[in-house]
C-alpha cells in the first residue's frame, strides 16, 4: 500500500540577522497508514520545525525546501493555501505542545470547542469529553481556559484535534510533556486507542525516549536538524546503530541502577552549520578521522536507516 505521507529531502532554514540558520536538513521518510512514528532528539534538533513544515504553518522568516512532500497523493509544496487550510481542518490534526497558545483566554472553553467542531450537538460533546476522561467538566464549559488545569486543557485539545475531527494524520508535539505521570499515561493510552479505532497515522514528538517507546511503531532520532537514525522501535532499543542514539539510551534514567550517577552526553548540539563532517563528531564516543571530513549519507544497517560512517564498527 502507498504511504500516507512521503517526505524527501525536506529542509527548513530561518532567515536571521546573522544569516540563514538551517533547522531541518535533508530529512526523508515515509509514513504508512495507521503507523505511529516517534521523533526524538534534544532541544533545538528541529523536531517542532519539521512538524510545522508538514502543516505549512512555518513563520514568515522560514524557507521551506522539499524534494517531495506528498500527503495521500497531494503535493503539499504546490498546494494553494486554501487547499492546505482545508487539509489542516479536515485531515491533518495538530496537538500543540502548550495548550494555552491554541486557546483564546477571553472566550469560554465550551464556545471554543463549538467553533472548532462546527455543528457539535450536546450529545456529541458529552461523548467527546467522556472519551478523554473529562466527563466531570461538562457543567463547567462556560468557564475560561485559566480555570482549567494544563492536563484538562491538553485533553480538551486532543478531544478536538483527534476524536472530534478524526484526522488521517495526527501531529502531536510533546503532547504529554506538561502532564503529570498518571494523566500522561491516560493520554498515551487514549492516542493508542484512537489509532486502533480510526486507523489514523501519527507523528509523535518528544525529547523523552521513555514516552516515545510506549507509543511508536518506528522511531526517528534527530540531531542538528537531520534524521540520523530511523528504525522499528524494538530494533532501535535492542540494537541502536548511531552513537547518538546509544548516548540517548544511556542517558535514560530508567536504564541506571539505583545510586549510579545519571549519564549525560558531553557538549551541546553544534555543527548544524559545519561545512564538512558529521555534526555529531565533536561529541561522538566512536569518532573516526573521516567523520571530521565527510558528512555521512543515509545507509541501511540491519533494519535501521542510519547516517553514520562507523555504525557497524561501533555497535
Ligand atoms: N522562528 C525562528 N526563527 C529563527 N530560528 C528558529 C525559529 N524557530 C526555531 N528556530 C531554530 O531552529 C532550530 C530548531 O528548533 P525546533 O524548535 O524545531 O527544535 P526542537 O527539537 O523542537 O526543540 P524543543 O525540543 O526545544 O522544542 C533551533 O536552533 C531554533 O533556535
Amino acid at each position: 500500500m502507498s504511504a500516507l505521507l512521503s517526505v524527501r529531502d525536506l529542509g527548513v532554514a530561518f532567515r536571521t540577522r546573522e544569516g540563514d540558520v538551517p533547522a531541518v536538513r535533508e530529512v526523508s521518510f515515509d509514513l504508512a497508514r495507521g503507523e505511529i512514528l516517534g521523533l526524538v532528539g534534544e532541544s533545538g534538533s528541529g523536531k517542532s520545525t519539521l512538524l510545522t513544515a508538514l502543516t505549512r504553518m512555518l513563520p514568515p522568516n522560514a524557507r521551506l525546501d522539499a524534494g517531495r512532500l506528498a500527503f495521500d497523493g497531494a503535493d503539499l509544496v504546490k498546494l494553494r493555501e486554501d487547499g492546505m487550510r482545508k487539509l489542516r481542518g479536515d485531515r491533518i490534526g495538530l496537538i500543540p505542545q502548550r495548550p494555552m497558545t491554541s486557546l483564546s483566554p477571553v472566550t469560554p472553553v465550551g464556545r471554543q470547542l463549538r467553533w472548532h467542531l462546527d455543528g457539535l450537538d450536546d450529545g456529541r460533546l458529552k461523548e467527546l469529553l467522556a472519551g478523554v476522561g473529562l466527563g466531570a467538566v461538562l457543567d463547567r464549559l462556560d468557564g475560561y481556559p485559566h480555570e482549567f488545569s494544563g492536563g484538562q486543557l491538553q485533553r480538551l485539545l486532543i478531544a478536538v484535534a483527534a476524536i472530534g475531527k478524526r484526522p488521517d494524520l495526527l501531529l502531536a508535539d510533546e503532547p504529554t510533556t506538561t502532564l503529570d505521570a498518571t494523566v500522561q499515561a491516560q493520554v498515551l493510552r487514549l492516542l493508542l486507542d484512537l489509532r486502533d479505532e480510526i486507523g489514523c497515522s501519527m507523528i509523535f514528538v518528544s525529547h523523552d525516549l521513555g514516552v516515545i517507546s510506549q507509543v511508536s511503531d518506528r522511531i526517528g532520532v534527530m540531531y542538528a536538524g537531520r534524521l540520523v537514525e530511523l528504525a522499528p522501535a524494538a530494533e532501535l532499543f535492542a540494537t541502536p546503530r548511531h552513537p547518538y542514539t546509544r548516548a540517548l539510551l544511556d542517558a535514560m534514567p530508567s536504564r541506571h541502577r539505583r545510586g549510579e550517577p545519571l549519564r549525560t552526553i558531553p557538549g551541546t548540539v553544534t555543527g548544524a552549520n559545519r561545512l564538512a563532517g558529521c555534526p555529531f563528531a565533536p561529541r561522538c564516543a566512536s569518532v573516526a578521522e573521516r567523520c571530521h571530513e565527510e558528512n555521512p549519507e543515509v545507509r541501511t544497517v540491519g533494519e535501521s536507516l542510519v547516517r553514520c560512517h562507523v555504525a557497524e564498527e561501533s555497535a
